[in-house]
């Protein structure tokens, strides 16, 4: 297919992800776990914008929260995503610039790398003028990363096989979550690394039903006791502190802690709106203010802004 350039500045906003429920199975051969995971997109985001620019070849210029860290040549996410694009459909990237404002932590159990790489697909396939059916960019979404094609999807949905495929879950409500970021990240690889040594048999692969049910009725609490993680166990073994973190964001009125992922952001499930004006008040006061937020979830994947 040949390029044609329909607009020279695409730009989109891509959230954030927790797992709601987060079973691990034991290695496969190719090195990745099954899953059973209900995946919630909450409302901190990355900002990406993609323009057709003169200069040669991609571009990648990264802004905000922890940009420092992010690499800023052909290991970029985002760069692999418009290359993966362009090499599908025969585009010539060049000329390509890529800006991203960071919102998300970096290796913050978050899927910011993912959001990113979603947000390069949907912007540059718009940049491009691609006719690309969902099942495709799916199926790209889900080489570049197994959090990626729930980045482009949001909402609430359930998510197996390495996390790729998805089934959204029909939700109620708005959750209100405070999320307290790590000092520093936590490599995905590395915590799976550790759970392969206190786990060898993996964990459960069962449906949370208890949460789906919780999903559609009944009071948040019940929600709140049902959230599970089988990766906080590796998880705070490699990083010990991040126990008093959940414990104290209990103390100061969540109705419950959980890792994000594979950490080390803690997630704060509260009753409501002003339960978590409370709590990510108090943790303000024991913690830097910049390392607490709060969000509320579900909110939608990939989005084109303007
Ligand atoms: C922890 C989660 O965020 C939960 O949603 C994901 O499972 C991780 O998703 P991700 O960071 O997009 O993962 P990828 O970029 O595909 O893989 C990073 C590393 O995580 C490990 N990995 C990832 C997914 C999976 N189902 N099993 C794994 O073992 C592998 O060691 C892999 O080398
Ligand atoms: N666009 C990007 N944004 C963030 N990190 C990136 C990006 N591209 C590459 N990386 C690299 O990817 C690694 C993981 O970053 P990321 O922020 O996606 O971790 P994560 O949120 O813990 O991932 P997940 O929750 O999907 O496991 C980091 O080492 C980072 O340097």
């Amino acid at each position: 297919m040949v390029s044609q350039v329909v607009s020279n500045r695409v730009s989109v906003r891509v959230p954030a992800k927790i797992n709601l429920a987060l079973a691990v199975g034991p290695r496969a051969d190719d090195g990745y776990h099954p899953l059973t995971t209900v995946f919630e997109a909450v409302s901190l985001f990355d900002e990406l914008q993609v323009e057709a620019t003169d200069a040669a070849g991609i571009s990648v210029k990264v802004t905000g929260l922890g940009a420092e860290h992010v690499p800023t040549d052909p290991r970029n996410l985002a760069v692999q995503a418009a290359q993966l694009l362009a090499d599908t459909f025969e585009i010539d990237t060049d000329g390509l610039a890529i800006t991203i404002r960071k919102g998300i932590p970096v290796s913050g159990g978050m899927a910011g790398g993912s959001a990113d790489a979603a947000g390069a697909l949907l912007a540059c396939s718009v940049l491009w003028d691609i006719d690309i059916d969902a099942d495709e960019i799916r199926a790209l979404a889900a080489e570049l990363g197994s959090d990626v094609p729930f980045a482009l999807l949001g909402g609430t949905a359930i998510g197996t096989g390495r996390g790729t495929e998805l089934v959204p879950v029909l939700n109620r409500g708005r959750r209100h979550w405070v999320l307290v970021f790590g000092e520093s990240g936590l490599s995905t690889a590395e915590v799976y690394r550790r759970f392969d040594e206190l786990r060898p048999d993996g964990c459960e692969l069962e449906v949370p039903d208890d949460l789906m049910a919780a999903l559609t009725a009944g009071p948040v609490t019940k929600l709140a006791d049902s959230l599970r993680n089988d990766l906080a166990e590796a998880a705070l073994d490699l990083r010990p502190e991040l126990a008093d973190t959940l414990a104290e964001g209990v103390d100061v009125g969540a109705l419950a802690g959980l890792l994000s992922g594979s950490g080390p952001t803690c997630a704060f499930l509260c009753a409501d709106e002003s339960a978590a004006i409370d709590v990510s008040g108090r943790l303000s006061r024991s913690l830097p203010p910049d390392r607490v937020r709060r969000v509320t979830g579900p909110v939608p994947g990939a989005r084109l802004l303007g």
